[in-house]
Order: structure tokens, then sequence, then C-alpha cells
């Protein structure tokens, strides 16, 4: 993937201020509950779906939409993983690629309906970089696009089928999502870059 743009500050390297809670922790679970019956409704149950998670916070939510599409269903739907990170060429974040990790995904999604996830989606690069990994594992049927959180300012012609909650945002802002699975906490906050 050869690829530049201008990302969103990077929390890594930028002071934050928190503007608000955007999601509880229960309100995340409602929104995945909803989430896995649309996927179950507008797939005609689930037999021939299959989830795949990006890294790193798109890995959690997969596994908890199995279990639950799992519960609803009674049939166990597989789940995977794709490792997408970034490459930022210095730290000012002028240019950034996103890059496949090699590895296994865990299932064949040759033929398959396959529920692509992650957390956020803002510019679409990831989901186009995943969409080029997914790809490499072999020719699902369809790929359907599910997030928790839309922010907006899309760079690509990417849109999600399924979608947890839409925040506009101005690009100051920045979502962050926080899953008890890697951040040992479990809300959404709205940030910005403090002055
Ligand atoms: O639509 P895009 O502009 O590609 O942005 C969305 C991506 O940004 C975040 O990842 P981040 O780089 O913050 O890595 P992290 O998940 O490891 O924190 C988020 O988890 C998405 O994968
Ligand atoms: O606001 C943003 C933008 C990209 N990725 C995030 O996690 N949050």
């Amino acid at each position: 993937m050869s690829e530049t743009t201008t990302p969103a500050p990077s929390t890594k390297t930028s002071k934050l201020r928190e503007k608000g809670r955007l999601m509880s922790a229960s309100e995340i679970e409602r929104t995945l509950v909803r989430l896995a019956h649309e996927i179950v409704e507008r797939n005609n149950g689930a037999a021939n779906v299959g989830l795949v998670g990006i890294k790193r916070r798109g890995v959690p939510l997969a596994e908890r939409l199995g279990k639950l599409i799992t519960n609803i269903e009674k049939q166990p739907v597989d789940v995977g993983t794709l490792d997408i990170s970034f490459y930022r060429d210095d730290l000012t974040t002028r240019d950034v690629r996103p890059v496949v990790e090699k590895g296994e995904l865990g299932f064949d999604v040759t033929g398959r309906d396959i529920i692509l996830m992650d957390d956020v989606l803002y510019t679409g690069r990831t989901i186009r970089a995943a969409l080029d990994a997914l790809f490499d594992h072999g020719r699902p049927k369809s790929v359907q696009l599910l997030v928790l959180i839309d922010r907006g300012h899309r760079e690509l012609p990417i849109e999600a089928k399924f979608i947890g909650r839409i925040v506009p945002t101005s690009r100051r802002e920045i979502i962050e999502v926080k899953l008890r699975e890697i951040d040992n906490d479990e809300q959404v906050l709205l940030m910005e870059l403090a002055d």
C-alpha cells in the first residue's frame, strides 16, 4: 500500500482534552445487541456470515458480536482478524500509510458474507487497506462494513452498512473508543486538541 494523507491529529503526539462522553459501557452493549440483530436480519440468518475484526479494537467487537449472533441463531459464527497498522513517516504525522501485517485471518473467507468491523470510521483508509488484505485471503461473496462510530470526513468512497452511532465531528476532534479487553475501560469519548 503506497498511499499518503493528512491524518487526524495523533493521539500519541498531541495534547487532548475531553469534551464529553458519547457512550457508556451499557450503551455500547445495547448498541452491539442491536447491530447483531441487524446483521442477522439483513443476511437472512448467519449461516454464511463470517466476522472479521481489524486490529486493534475491531477484534473485541468482532468477538463480542460473534457471541451475540451465536446466541441469537444458536449456531457458531466464524470470527477472524486482520492486522492493519499505520506507518507514520515522521512524528509530525504529515504522511501516513496503512500497512497490512502478514498473518492468518482465521478462516476461509471465500464465498462467505463477510462483516468487516472496526471501532471508528474516519477517512476510510484503514478500511481500504483492510479490503486489499481481505482479498489476499480469498474471494468473499460480499463484504459489509460495520463500525461502532462513524465520525465523517471520508477521503474515499467507503460507507458502512452497519453503524453504531453517527457522530458529526470537526477535524480537531478525536473519537476515543475504550474497550475493556484492550483498555481496561469501557466507554466512547469525544476529545479535542488542546490549544
Ligand atoms: O478511517 P481512518 O482514517 O483510517 O481511521 C480509522 C482508524 O483509526 C483508528 O486506528 P488508530 O490509528 O487510532 O490505531 P489504534 O486502533 O491502534 O488506536 C481506528 O481504530 C481505525 O482503525
Ligand atoms: O477520531 C478518530 C479518528 C481515527 N481513529 C480514531 O480512533 N479516532
